[in-house]
């Protein structure tokens, strides 16, 4: 891997895409290249409740979280940090540069057919509520982030295991 390379890779991609499952692929591919890394799911540092009305994905404290996640996991040697998680819009993209340092992420969106997407989200959801939530979000969330057009890179994932995803967003991003 290049020493240039951009240090922190955002995966981005709406509701059921797979950011968290090709983040953990990727990481084991690091792995395999003997490259220090941590991956950090965003969903897990802001698994809190309630929160605020006015921040109702608890962006703010993911954020006060990621700042110190991600330096402990430098301290710690990781060379690469790999996050999964929803960048909707640019304002946002500067508040990843702050916790993270300075630096912006380089930002890949997983593209999948929303059909593939729902049926991914009814067999990750038993029926009721989420599952309805999350269907309905799925098509709303996708059309926000192809109209937002904040990702650097966008890789359509069809029919293909996660480290085939793995490995095309590694080669996509200059991290091969
Ligand atoms: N900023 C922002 N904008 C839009 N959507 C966002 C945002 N942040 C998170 N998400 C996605 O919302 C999904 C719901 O997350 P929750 O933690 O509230 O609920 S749940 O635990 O997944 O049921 C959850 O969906 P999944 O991507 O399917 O996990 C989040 O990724
Ligand atoms: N490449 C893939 N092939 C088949 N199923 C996948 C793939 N990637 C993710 N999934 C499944 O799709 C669902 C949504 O994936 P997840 O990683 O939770 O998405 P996100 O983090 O974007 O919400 C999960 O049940 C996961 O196991």
């Amino acid at each position: 891997m290049p020493e240039d390379a951009p240090e922190t890779l955002l995966l981005t991609g709406t509701v059921g895409a797979g950011k968290t499952t090709t983040a953990f692929a990727i990481g084991e591919l690091l792995q395999d290249r003997g490259i220090p890394h941590a991956v950090i799911d965003l969903d897990e540092i802001r698994r809190q409740w309630p929160h605020p009305p006015a921040d109702p994905f608890g962006e703010a404290v993911q954020m006060a979280n990621l700042r110190d996640v991600a330096a402990n996991y430098r301290r710690a040697g990781a060379r690469r940090l790999v996050l999964a998680g929803v960048l909707e819009d640019q304002d946002k993209r500067a508040d990843f540069a702050r916790a993270l340092g300075g630096t912006a992420p380089v930002v890949c969106r997983l593209a999948v057919e929303l059909d593939r997407v729902r049926e991914r989200l009814r067999s990750r959801h038993e029926p009721g509520a989420a599952r309805e939530w999350h269907l309905a979000r799925s098509g709303e969330l996708d059309a926000i982030l192809i109209a937002g057009a904040v990702a650097d890179h966008v890789v359509p994932v069809a029919a293909e295991a996660p480290s085939a995803v793995a490995e095309r967003v590694l080669a996509e991003v200059g991290w091969d």
